[in-house]
């Protein structure tokens, strides 16, 4: 069957993207899509990975990686999308549904993955949904923007494409100091000396050297799989692979009787699988407040020092009129500033900040990514930034990057 035709949908922040997949999937199609009643449609998305990650985990039911043993939790964001797509592709599905599909994807994988849809294309109907517009499929002829629960149709495609341009972003101000004065820090915060990591025969890392001090700005790059996360989570201290290794936290080596707590507090940490489903009752200035007492719900009476920072951080976030707000309700965008003052209400020696922007429109990322340029500049607070997006605008002074070899992946500085 020849489609009729493949749709792009463009979401902003404010669009209520969530109950729109759910009116598709269920058959609900408005008049423009009229054309797929009575079709089964499959849905290419991070809801859907996680709907499967929990029935592995919760009644050991392997579904879409029946080809290897490996728990489908602990596969890279990369290699859990690409698993993903082949199985859907497989149920052959009467139309499909790309939900933000380039996310946390390597631009190798980008652009097989484009290939991969236009052959899709050619029998399936396609309905992309995109909040960054240089995502857009090429072979999408019609294009719809969701303004909040309303598909308002473009005029011409060229409206629909158009960027807005980058604009100057100006905060108001300097960012605030920190909650306590920091404790004297040594300028080495991070040492990894020969890190070597395997899961099994599977080599991860191989020989890893990297030094972070205080201040720097770095970008951590490398493709699908390559071992960022698994190289962050040794960094944080959450991998027991660094025990036994040269590696040195906050001054101390990995295993000489320091504790979780010890590392955890230099380091702030947000990467948006910590909110995207997040639902407590929690307003605006409480989140904010919430990062000096390292806590989210624990009920503890703010001071009024801590209310006056909190106010700080939202009057320079331009959110304070949002501070009753309920995070909840708040769009990605704002959420995503209100998590990163709170990790950084301490200016804590190292913030580590995991694929930021990954679901943000191209307006909410320009935002973001000025408050991390601004942190860099105005804090001595060290800054890891991960992503596979060159995001414009982003001024890391250094990018430590990560490349596969047979023997795993080695590290270079560029
Ligand atoms: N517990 C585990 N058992 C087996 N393999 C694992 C385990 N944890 C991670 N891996 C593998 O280690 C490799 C590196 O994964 P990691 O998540 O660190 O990559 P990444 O660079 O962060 O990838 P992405 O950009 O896709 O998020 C992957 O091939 C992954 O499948």
């Amino acid at each position: 069957m020849i489609p009729n035709s493949h749709w792009a949908i463009f979401t902003d922040n404010n669009s209520k993207k969530g109950p729109l997949i759910e009116r598709l999937m269920e058959g609900k199609f408005p008049e423009e899509l009229a054309f797929l009643t009575n079709k089964e449609g499959a849905l290419f998305s991070k809801i859907t990975l996680e709907e499967f990650i929990d029935e592995e985990e919760k009644h050991d039911r392997k579904i879409i990686t029946l080809d290897t043993d490996q728990r489908l939790s602990t596969m890279s964001s990369g290699e859990q999308k690409k698993a993903l797509l082949q199985y859907l592709l497989h149920i052959k599905p009467g139309f499909l549904i790309l939900d933000n599909p380039f996310d946390n994807l390597d631009q190798e994988s980008q652009i097989s993955l484009r290939k991969s849809l236009e052959e899709v294309a050619s029998h399936t109907p396609i309905i992309q949904l995109l909040s960054r517009k240089t995502d857009l499929l090429p072979f999408c002829d019609i294009s719809l923007f969701l303004e909040r629960s309303q598909l308002k149709p473009y005029n011409t495609h060229q409206e629909a494409t158009k960027t807005q341009g980058q604009h100057l972003v100006h905060f108001k101000g300097q960012i605030p100091v920190p909650y306590r004065s920091n404790e004297q820090q040594e300028p080495i915060l991070i040492q990894c000396k020969n890190i070597s990591v395997s899961y099994g025969d599977k080599k991860i890392l191989n020989n890893i050297n990297w030094t972070i001090k205080l201040g720097e700005f770095w970008q951590l790059k490398g493709r699908n799989g390559s071992g960022k996360s698994t190289l962050l989570s040794m960094i944080t201290g959450d991998n027991h692979k660094g025990y036994g290794q040269e590696l040195y936290l906050f001054g101390k080596r990995k295993g000489s009787g320091e504790s979780v707590w010890d590392i955890k507090k230099n380091i702030g940490y947000y990467t948006p699988a910590m909110t995207d489903n997040f639902s407590g009752l929690h307003t605006s200035l409480n989140m904010i407040i919430s990062g000096m007492n390292d806590s989210i719900g624990l009920y503890l009476r703010a001071t009024e020092n801590q209310i006056a920072l909190a106010k700080e951080w939202l009057l320079i976030l331009n959110l304070w009129h949002l501070r009753d707000v309920n995070f909840a309700e708040l769009t990605r965008g704002q959420q995503r500033l209100i998590m990163t003052a709170r990790a950084m209400v301490k200016h804590p020696p190292l913030l580590i900040l995991d694929e930021p922007t990954a679901g943000l429109d191209d307006e909410s990322a320009t935002l973001f990514i000025a408050l991390v340029n601004k942190i860099a500049e105005e804090s001595k607070t060290a800054i890891v930034f991960v992503s596979h997006r060159t995001e414009p605008g982003l001024k890391p002074t250094y990018t430590y990057e990560l490349s596969a070899t047979p023997n795993g992946s080695v590290g270079h500085i560029i």
